[in-house]
C-alpha cells in the first residue's frame, strides 16, 4: 500500500462565532491510501480546541501512512485499527479516524460495497441533520433561519455564550420567530455557570430548544450530570465526551453524548460508544468539526443509529472541494456509490 499526504485551506462562507473563538478558515490534511490501483481517502481538520494544528495532522498523518505498507491489503490494515493493534499511544483521535476514513474508503471501493454496508446496515442512512447558526446579530440570524426553512431544514442549531445571556434569549426569541415549527438545540459551547445554566434553561425551554449541549465549562462531568438531573431540557455533553471513558462516566447521568468522529477515533470508536450508552437513558448524537464532505462522510455513514444529528460542517464551508453527502435541503445521506462514496468537486483551475 501508498500513502500520500495533502493539506488545503478550507475558507468559511462566512466565519463562524462560537463562545470561545470565531473561525473564518481551518486547515485540512487529506490522506489518499492506494493499493492494487484503488485510491481511498480521509480527512483530519485542524482545531485549536483540540491542539490540533497542521504541522501535528502532516507529522502524525504521514508516520501513519508509512506504518501502513506493513500490511498485505487495506482489510488487514482496516482490521488492526479496529482491534487497536495499530494505532500508536499518542496518535490523535482525528488522525486514526481520517486513517480509518481512508481504509473504509478503499475496502468499500475494492469490493463494491459503501461503507454503511461494511458496518453492517443495508439501507442508506437518511437523516435530518442541523444547520448551526452563529453567534451573530439578530437581523442575520433571522434571515439565516427563514433562508433554512425555505431550503428545507427542519432542526437549527444555535450558537450561545455571549458575554450578556440576554442576547442569547433574544437570538434564539428571533430564530424560534422565524422558524416556528423547526426543531431547535442550543450550544453555548461551555460558556455559562451552573447558576446561570439553571435560570436559563427553563426560558429557553419555554421558547421551544429541545435540547443544550454542554452548558458548563468542561472538566466538571459531577456538576452537568447534576445540572442534567433537573434541567427542563435534555442535556448533551460535548467537551466533557471525548472519548469512551469519558462517555462511561457520563452515561445515565446525562441525556445525550454528542459523539464527533474527531474526538473519539473514528467509527468503530463511535460504534463501542453507542454500544456503551445503550439502554443507560443516555442517547447520540452525531457531531462535527466544520470540515469538507470527506470529512464528514465516515459519521454520514452512522447517521441513522443518532436520536440527533449535527453533520453540517461541510455546509458552512464557501466552496466544498468534495462531494457526495448531500446537506443542502436539511437531509444528509450517502451517495450510494462503493466506499465513502465521495468525488473530488469540480473547482476553478480544474482541467476538465
Ligand atoms: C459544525 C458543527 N455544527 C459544530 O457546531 N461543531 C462544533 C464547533 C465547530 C468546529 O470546531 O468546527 C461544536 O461545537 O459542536
Amino acid at each position: 500500500m501508498k500513502a500520500g499526504l495533502r493539506t488545503v485551506r478550507l475558507e468559511l462562507a462566512e466565519p463562524l462565532r462560537i463562545s470561545r473563538s470565531t473561525m473564518s478558515f481551518r486547515d485540512a490534511v487529506w490522506l489518499a491510501v492506494e493499493h492494487d490501483g484503488v485510491t481511498g481517502h480521509g480527512e483530519a481538520v485542524t482545531s485549536v480546541f483540540y491542539r490540533l494544528d497542521t504541522e501535528t495532522l502532516e507529522r502524525h498523518l504521514a508516520a501513519v501512512g508509512k506504518d501502513l505498507a506493513r500490511f498485505p491489503d487495506p482489510e488487514s490494515a482496516l482490521e488492526a485499527l479496529r482491534t487497536g493493534d495499530s494505532a500508536g499511544v499518542d496518535v490523535p483521535a482525528a488522525v486514526t479516524a481520517a486513517a480509518e476514513a481512508a481504509l473504509l474508503d478503499l475496502v468499500g471501493k475494492r469490493s463494491g460495497r459503501p461503507v454503511h454496508r461494511l458496518l453492517g446496515t443495508a439501507a442508506p442512512p437518511v437523516a435530518a441533520t442541523a444547520r448551526t447558526i452563529g453567534i451573530t446579530s439578530l437581523s442575520h440570524a433571522a434571515a439565516q433561519a427563514r433562508c433554512l426553512v425555505a431550503s428545507g431544514f427542519e432542526v437549527i442549531k444555535v450558537k450561545a455564550g455571549t458575554p450578556d445571556p440576554e442576547d442569547d434569549v433574544e437570538r434564539v426569541r428571533v430564530v424560534r420567530d422565524a422558524a416556528p415549527h423547526v426543531r431547535l438545540l442550543l450550544d453555548p459551547n461551555g460558556a455559562w455557570t451552573a447558576a446561570q445554566a439553571r435560570a436559563l434553561l427553563p426560558r429557553f425551554a419555554d421558547l421551544g430548544v429541545e435540547a443544550v449541549e454542554q452548558p458548563l465549562a468542561p472538566g466538571d462531568p459531577e456538576a452537568l450530570g447534576a445540572l442534567a438531573e433537573r434541567s427542563p431540557l435534555p442535556v448533551i455533553a460535548d467537551e466533557d465526551a471525548v472519548d469512551l471513558e469519558d462517555v462511561r462516566r457520563l452515561a445515565g447521568r446525562v441525556q445525550g453524548v454528542n459523539v464527533k468522529l474527531a474526538k473519539c477515533g473514528g467509527v468503530h470508536a463511535a460504534l463501542r460508544i453507542a454500544e456503551a450508552i445503550d439502554g443507560s437513558g443516555t442517547e447520540l448524537m452525531l457531531g462535527c468539526l466544520t470540515a469538507s464532505s470527506l470529512g464528514l462522510a465516515p459519521a454520514v455513514h452512522l447517521a441513522d443509529r443518532a436520536r440527533w444529528a449535527d453533520l453540517d460542517g461541510h455546509l458552512l464551508l464557501a466552496h466544498d472541494p468534495w462531494t457526495g453527502i448531500g446537506g443542502g435541503d436539511g437531509v444528509v445521506h450517502p451517495s450510494g456509490r462503493p466506499g465513502l462514496g465521495v468525488r473530488k468537486a469540480w473547482a476553478p483551475g480544474d482541467v476538465a
